[in-house]
């Protein structure tokens, strides 16, 4: 896609091209949404920053179309270990290789490699269109019509007019001064050392994350790929030199390679913004919440922002819904990333006693750091939790399957194996434990979504026995396979879906989806 400078209209404008914006980007081109990507640098950023990824991040670059290159580049981690400060390990989280969404539930990788397998795929997406090198200078007004954003090339100054933007502008976003969003503090601000090394010595090591829970040298240990890993300290009383640092995961006397890719000093911060947009103006990632990367979230946040906000901006541009639903944006991601973020807080404790008043209570507690309030037990579970009820999950109970995933099983259809999100397409549908009613089916239709009994699917059996541990006989997901709502075990259909369906409800089709061969193999596991 092409726009001639000085003055274009386009549908989405997105500012800062790191992994959320060019996800953001290849999400809304795989809706076929056209944006422009606005990026201050020409290159992608060689430094490593972000090392950890989720399952459900896997699946949401499954969904950009990167989720196989991304595999290629990552690799799976064992887990987390909190050590105490002589490193004797006081518990183990386990990660398996087959988490809930299909991937492994830790996956390490270097993120200039990420950053190269997405701008690469944004390279061959015709609907998107990154410009590097130039600075945004302003964003808006934006309370009524198209968004004006202003930015500066080595050519002078130009305007886009957009429909929406994206502010993935990180920490120091434009995007969120333009929208005067403020920061909520949630408490939490030390500042830590990071060191990336690359080396083949006999790093004594697991293949995972080891947090060290010591106050007087709090630590974190990783390793990232095959010669890759990173450590991070709290900033000491001075700059020790990094062999110094590392002495006792690498031998003093190892006299091979070692090469200190990166050593920097970070500000680890705690915050969220007190509102994620502004009209059509939305905030994504660091430009919306800071957290410590004491559980390996940050990034796994702000991805699931661009997920969570790209299939809805795609209706309303595209097929005419209701603007109602962009509200559920921030609705639904900023309680999300302020639970994760205090996860990451109470590891942050558990790392270094705090900073309160209370810390040398808690210093005393630290011989077992694993029994901070909640902190166990939430650190060994999936580290994403449940949405919370709104206009688009309609939570019955606390534990029900509404705002949490469906799996992602492989299943067989059409003679191929394939991951569940390949064959289910990118809409609304209604996964049932058998062959839905006539009156489910009539809903169904009604809703213009498709109803697909699971044993037409031929996974393991994941689906089915997932339904039943939900007390479930249908389950309606969204395009980004959360959980809207369910039919209970022994209900006929859907009930109250006035609180939902108009936000379902769209005036035009959907773009058609590249993906035609996916909704082939549907047809033909739904037949
Ligand atoms: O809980 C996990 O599996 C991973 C945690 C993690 C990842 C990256 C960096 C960290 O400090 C923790």
């Amino acid at each position: 896609m092409t726009v001639e400078p000085n003055s274009a209209h386009v549908p989405v404008v997105i500012i800062g091209a790191g992994p959320v914006g060019v996800t953001a980007a290849l999400l809304l081109a795989r809706r076929g949404v056209r944006s422009v990507v606005l990026e201050r640098h020409r290159d992608v950023y060689p430094l490593p920053r972000a090392v950890a990824t989720d399952d459900e991040v896997c699946r949401i670059l499954q969904a950009a179309g990167v989720g196989e290159e991304f595999a290629a580049i990552s690799r799976p981690a064992k887990g987390l270990r909190l050590l105490d400060a002589r490193h004797r390990v006081m518990a183990e989280f386990r990660r398996s290789v087959h988490g809930h969404h299909g991937y492994p539930q830790t996956s390490m990788f270097d993120q200039p490699e990420l950053e190269r397998v997405l701008r690469d795929a944004l390279g061959r997406s015709p609907e998107c269109e990154l410009r590097g090198g130039v600075e945004v200078t302003a964003v808006g007004p934006y309370t009524s019509g198209p968004v004006r954003v202003t930015y500066r090339d080595d050519n002078g100054e130009h305007h886009l007019w957009a429909e929406a933007v994206l502010g993935c502008d990180g920490a120091n976003s434009l995007t969120r001064e333009a929208i005067g969003a403020m920061w909520e503090n949630l408490r939490f601000e030390e500042r830590w050392t990071v060191v990336d090394v690359r080396t083949n010595a006999d790093v004594r090591c697991w293949e995972g994350v080891d947090q060290v829970c010591d106050p007087d040298r709090p630590a974190t240990f990783m390793r990232v790929g095959e010669d890759r890993y990173r450590w991070e300290f709290r900033l000491g009383e001075r700059d020790e030199p990094v062999r110094e640092l590392v002495a006792p995961w690498v031998s003093p006397s190892y006299d091979g390679d070692f090469e200190v890719v990166r050593k920097t000093q970070y500000t680890f911060r705690a915050r969220v913004a007190d509102r994620w947009h502004g009209g059509r103006v939305f905030l994504l990632g660091d430009a919306a919440h800071l957290t410590p990367p004491f559980i390996g979230q940050g990034l796994c946040s702000g991805l699931r922002d661009a997920y969570n906000l790209t299939w809805k901006l795609a209706r309303v541009l595209q097929q005419g819904a209701e603007e109602g639903l962009l509200d559920t944006y921030e609705r639904e991601r900023k309680p999300h990333a302020r639970r994760v973020i205090r996860l990451a807080v109470a590891m942050g404790w558990a790392m270094t006693g705090g900073q309160d008043g209370a810390a040398a209570l808690r210093r005393n507690l630290l011989a077992a750091a694993c029994r901070i309030p909640g902190l166990a037990e939430a650190a060994g579970r999936d580290l994403s939790p449940a949405l919370t009820a709104g206009p688009l999950v309609r939570r019955r109970a606390r534990r029900g399957l509404a705002g949490t995933h469906c799996p992602q099983p492989w299943v067989n259809a059409d003679g191929r194996r394939s991951r569940l999100d390949e064959v289910i397409g990118d809409s609304f549908i209604i996964l049932t434990a058998t062959d839905p009613s006539p009156s489910l089916t009539a809903l169904a239709h009604g809703l213009g979504v498709r109803a697909v009994p699971v044993t037409g699917l031929r996974d393991d059996g994941t689906l089915a026995a997932w339904l039943h541990a939900g007390r479930a006989d249908a389950a309606l997901l969204r395009p980004d396979r959360v959980v809207l709502d369910i039919v209970p075990a022994g209900g006929r259909d859907f009930t109250d879906t006035a609180t939902w369906a108009p936000l379902l409800h769209t005036t035009r089709g959907p773009h058609p989806s590249p993906r035609t061969a996916e909704k082939s193999l549907l047809r033909s596991a739904t037949r």
